[in-house]
């Protein structure tokens, strides 16, 4: 398979600076080697460009980001590549899945995350865009959003139908009115206890493409696995993802042969001491590597 790897050293959805660092993170922990050792042919496409917050006004900054990963990822995309985005915290998935929509109009998302991640500038109680970014992208929630300065180059682009979430433990009322009123599918944490990490998938994948024919964009975040796996990163929360649940989701979803873009997002290796980041960045790319086809039969 052809992989083309894109660094978005995003930090401004959220207040901890660090996770400007992941992408480097990554990549110095061999990532790309890793891929090519498992056969794959690895482009790296380098780090979308991130002006700093300070010098540019937010909205030139906001039009710029999301419009620069979203030309940056259809680039990949196009090369005939599928598209690895390291991050970078979650708001880069705004550009992600816009920029994913450009070259392929009907994916279909799979947000593995302990966060929703929907909440509107409206809702949100922290104001963090890491927060909000399928709120930008729902077709059916803008009515009842608002547009941010600056964000007006992003268009909605994927239906509530299209999203399957996998590992929710922490959704705000806001969020939880959202999913409830536009049914979006959610397989939260005491779904995956109840029915099991293979049926989880298997239902997530046939609700979303019973005829097994759409691209798949898989917004992988770290936060979704278990707070002992991933010490680096900003909002823990307990209770995740077992390390083999998060290789299983990406193993199944490799296997459809249709994933055709992943962000792995909310690395910080700023946080906790320097074993924390060896224990972050290993168990990251673990699960990248079985995005990509490597499976644990060795
Ligand atoms: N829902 C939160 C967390 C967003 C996490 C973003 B992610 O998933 O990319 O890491 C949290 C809201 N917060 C929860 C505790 C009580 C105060 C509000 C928010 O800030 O909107
Ligand atoms: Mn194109
Ligand atoms: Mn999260
Ligand atoms: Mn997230």
């Amino acid at each position: 398979g052809k992989v083309g790897v894109l660094g978005c050293p995003m930090y401004h959805g959220q207040t901890k600076p660090g996770t400007k660092e992941g992408p480097a993170a990554l990549r110095d922990a061999g990532l790309l080697e890793m891929l090519k050792d498992q056969g794959l042919d690895v482009k790296d496409f380098g780090d979308v460009n991130i002006p700093c917050l300070e010098e540019v006004p937010l909205s030139d900054l906001s039009v710029k980001n999301p419009k620069n990963i979203a030309t940056d990822v259809h680039k990949v995309l196009d090369s005939g590549r599928a598209c690895l985005v390291l991050g970078g915290d979650h708001s880069l998935a705004i550009g992600s899945i816009y920029g994913h929509s450009l070259a392929e109009l009907d994916q279909v998302v799979v947000w593995v995350d302990a966060h929703a991640d929907i909440n509107t500038p409206l809702t949100s109680t922290s104001g963090n865009i890491h927060g909000m970014p399928l709120s930008f992208l729902v077709h059916e929630l803008q009515p009842y959003t608002c547009k941010l300065p600056g964000f007006e180059s992003i268009k909605p682009c994927i239906s509530a139908k299209d999203i399957v979430y996998i590992g929710l433990r922490s959704v705000d009322p806001g969020e939880r009115y959202i999913i409830e009123k536009f049914g979006i599918q959610s397989f939260s944490i005491s779904e995956v206890d109840k029915l099991g990490i293979k049926e989880v998938v298997e239902k997530a994948i046939n609700y979303l493409d019973p005829e097994g024919k759409r691209p798949i964009h898989l917004s992988f975040d770290v936060d979704a696995l278990d707070p002992s796996l991933i010490p680096c990163t900003g909002t823990p929360v307990l209770g995740g993802l077992s390390f083999r649940e998060g290789n299983y989701i990406c193993e199944e979803l490799a296997a459809t042969g249709r994933l055709s873009c992943v962000d792995i997002v909310e690395v910080n290796p700023t946080l906790g001491n320097e074993r924390d980041k060896e224990i972050t960045v290993n168990a990251a790319l673990q699960i990248i590597t079985r995005c990509f086809g490597n499976r644990r039969q060795g």
